[in-house]
Formats: structure tokens, sequence, C-alpha cells
């Protein structure tokens, strides 16, 4: 496969720029304070990709963060239970910290024993790899309730670990974290904006789009909260949600976030996959104009040529 760049407009736009993962690797290190790296999920179109590409973006990830990031994790789910196992098996062998899996969401899963033995045989393939169930019925269309799924989980799935929790029910997320307080799970959160109200119910950690662009923020808001200063952690987030709400406004997706990640970091991302389509550039425009008022980007935060790569 044809995946570096030949000089091609059309290869360089449609292929995988494998080549700047190690920079942006010392990137989220030195700029965001991002030491955990979720690879090949919702913001880095997992699903959009070959099982081919999902190996080397992994691989890649694994390598250049050797000695640099805490823990990466693959994101391994799809439609084929095969493909599943296959790229389990992959993250195994080339040292993931982890692997997680989304519910198949084509042909779905309508009762939660089925869906624990999809992830079941999953699991299996990597049985010395930590385990993530990632929650996110919004996209999915999988609407099993974690509290639910996770109720007796680790007789199932001996190498469970966790849950990445992308769904703005807290009721769910909060009795996630009550009903299991033997186990020492991870409770990941992956609702930006509502952050902190998931730290009050239990969350152990947070996995996001917006850490991209907004990790040393909201890591400001993790420190105050640990301090127990809740009316600066407040402030914190309520800065993140005024950004967050007038992007939504706008028209929010993985499109956009990767037109704000190569505006912010000077790393070009490049334009999404087929059927998503490249964010406007009024749209990076007016995004870039609210994180400049929010403070959120100085102009010395500014790489030369951010603004051309994304326009
Ligand atoms: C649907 C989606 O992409 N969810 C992301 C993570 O799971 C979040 O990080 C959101 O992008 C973020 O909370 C902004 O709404
Ligand atoms: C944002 C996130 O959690 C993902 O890309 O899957």
């Amino acid at each position: 496969e044809n995946h570096r760049n030949k000089g091609k407009q059309t290869d360089s736009e449609r292929e995988i720029n494998f080549s700047v993962i190690g920079q942006y690797v010392d990137y989220l290190v030195k700029e965001q304070g991002v030491k955990n790296i979720f690879v090949n999920g919702t913001t880095g179109e997992g699903l959009s990709l070959s099982i081919s590409e999902r190996r080397q973006v992994a691989e890649e990830w694994v390598t250049k963060g050797k000695d640099k990031l805490d823990q990466v994790v693959i994101h391994v789910g799809a439609l084929s239970l095969k493909e599943s196992q296959e790229l389990a098996q992959h993250a195994a062998e080339i040292g993931a910290d982890g692997i997680a899996v989304i519910a198949p969401f084509f042909l779905k899963p309508w009762t939660k024993d089925i869906l624990i033995n999809f992830l079941k045989e999953v699991a299996a393939a990597a049985p010395a790899l930590p385990f993530y169930y990632y929650h996110i019925p919004a996209l999915t269309g999988v609407k099993i309730r974690a509290e639910e799924l996770l109720d007796g989980i680790q007789d199932k799935i001996p190498t469970f670990r966790g849950l990445k929790f992308s769904d703005t029910d807290l009721l769910d997320f909060g009795q996630c974290v009550d009903q299991n307080r033997q186990q020492q799970f991870a409770f990941l959160f992956g609702v930006d904006e509502q952050l902190l109200s998931a730290l009050v119910m239990g969350a152990t950690g947070a996995v996001g789009s917006t850490y991209n662009y907004l990790g040393k923020k909201t890591n400001q808001m993790l420190e105050a909260f640990e301090r127990k200063d809740l009316s600066l952690a407040l402030n914190y987030q309520f800065c993140i949600q005024r950004f967050i709400n007038f992007v939504v406004k706008l028209g929010f997706g993985v499109s956009q976030t990767k037109a704000i990640m190569t505006l912010v970091s000077g790393i070009p991302m490049g334009p999404p996959r087929l059927p998503l389509q490249k964010a406007s550039r009024e749209f990076t425009d007016s995004a870039e104009a609210k994180l400049k008022s929010l403070d959120f980007l100085s102009f010395a935060d500014l790489k030369d040529g951010s603004l051309e790569a994304s326009s």
C-alpha cells in the first residue's frame, strides 16, 4: 500500500501521514501535559480506516510513545469479530497497554448478555491486556446501560479493567462507580464539557477529543478538583464549556476537531476521510477567534503555517 508521500496531492490528502505522529507525541506531552493516548477511536476515525491502517497507526503510536507516554490504549472495536480479534492480538504483540472495544453497531447486540459475549471473545484474543468497554450509545445506537453491563462482568471477562463512558447519563455513570467500589476499575469519562460533574461522581480519568488542545486547561481543572478547590475547578469547567458551546452551535464534530488540532498544535492533521468532510475556513476562523478571546490561545502559541495547513 501507498501510505507515504509520493508528492501527489490526492495521495497525501487521502492517506495517513504517519510521519507526524512522533512530533505529535512530543507536542501532547510537552504542551498539553497529556501522557495517555487512546488510539483509533472516534477522533482518530478508527472505524473509517482499513485493518492494515489501524495496525500501522497503533504501531506508530506505541513505538513513538515509548519512554514518553504512560499508556497507549488501542481501540480495536469492529463490526467483524474476527477483525476485532486480529487487532486485539496485534495490540498485544506490539506492546500496547490496553485495548478498548465499542459495541458492534450495524447488526447490533440487543441484550447485555449478547454484548458481553461479543466483548469476551475480543478480550480473549489478548488475554494479557487490560480490557476497556467504550460506551458511546449516541454513535453506536447500542443503548444497553453501562451499569447493567458492568454487573458481574469480571466473571465473564477476567481482563476487564474499566470503562470509557461517552454519554451524558450521569445516573448510569454514577451507578457504575457506586456498584463497583470493591473493584479497582478505571472510570474514564468522555463528555469533556461535563467532566467536573463526572469527577464528583467518581470518575478516575477522562478520554476526550478536546484534550488534544485543551489538555493543559483540563489538567488545571483536575488539579483544582484534587485540591478540593471546587470554585476554581468550576471556573475552568465553565471556560471550557464556553468554547465547546460556541463550536457546538457552529456544528462540531470530528472534522472540526481536526481543524482545531491543526490550528493549535501547528501539526497538520490533514482532512478527515469520507463520509466526513473537511471543516470550513469560516469555522476555523471563528474557532480561532474564540480560543483567543478565552485566552486558550496566544499569538505565541500559533505555530508558523498552522493556518496554511488547515485552510
Ligand atoms: C462524540 C465524541 O466525539 N465524543 C468525544 C469523546 O468521546 C468527546 O470528547 C466530545 O468530542 C467532546 O466532549 C465535545 O462534545
Ligand atoms: C475522543 C475520544 O475519546 C475518541 O476519539 O474516541
